[in-house]
């Protein structure tokens, strides 16, 4: 296990982002392909900012419920080192995106309430993470990045997870150390809490934000 808190920014759309997230310390950068999203690049804007990317920092690709040609056009020209699965995609359509592009998943899962917990252990079996999110807000259009948390109370008492995971929703420079005390997160995820406006990122908050995780 790493000893310092590692964090993932997620969402960046521009070279000055990734530099930003570069020098803040963040060991995953995101780019996302949901096309509502504010955070929404093209396949070919993510190939450009990806290639600005030192090496060392994970570049990963965030999509949803997406089809094949999707993630056939992400293969074929951007250099990724890990999918983001943050829809509803079954455990058999996990593996099965894991074997046709030979990436590391990271699969998203929604907790509002213990119920949710159990996927946990389902999704373990197949993805390479998790990335514990909240579930967004019913009338939301966009299924993460909503600025929303869940209570972290929820994972509390989990002592024991058989893949490594990350703690997101509604994560802040603020709040992050508390979520990370709370829970025992060793890794956090952010997109709209280092924004200055949805879509823009800000490289102070995003500063704050790993110092902040890394000082927890
Ligand atoms: O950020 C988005 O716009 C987004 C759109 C569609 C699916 C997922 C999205 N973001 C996912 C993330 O990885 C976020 O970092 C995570 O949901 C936490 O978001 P936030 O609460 O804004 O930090």
């Amino acid at each position: 296990m790493p000893s310092q808190v590692r964090v993932k920014i997620c969402g960046l759309r521009t070279v000055a982002d990734v530099m930003a997230a570069s020098d803040a310390g963040a060991a995953y950068v995101g780019f996302n392909f949901f096309p509502k999203s504010p955070r929404y690049v093209s396949p070919e804007q993510a190939r450009d900012l990806a290639i600005e990317v030192p090496v060392g920092i994970a570049k990963v690709g965030l999509v949803v419920n997406a089809d094949d040609a999707l993630l056939d056009r992400l293969a074929e020209i951007v250099p990724l080192d890990m999918l983001q699965l943050h829809g509803a995609e079954t455990p058999e359509r996990v593996a099965q995106i894991r074997a046709r592009y030979g990436l590391p998943v990271i699969k998203v899962l929604g907790i509002s309430g213990p119920d949710d917990l159990e996927a946990i252990d389902r999704y373990s079996l197949v993805a390479d993470q998790l990335l514990v999110d909240a579930k967004p807000p019913k009338d939301a259009v966009l299924p993460g990045g909503n600025g929303v948390r869940f209570d972290w109370s929820l994972l509390a008492r989990r002592k024991y997870w058989t893949k490594p995971w990350m703690l997101a929703g509604g994560l802040t420079p603020e709040n992050v150390a508390q979520a990370i005390a709370q829970t025992g997160a060793m890794q956090v995820d952010v997109a709209s809490g280092v924004e200055s406006a949805p879509g823009c990122k800000d490289a102070g908050l995003m500063r704050a934000f790993c110092a902040a995780a890394r000082g927890a």
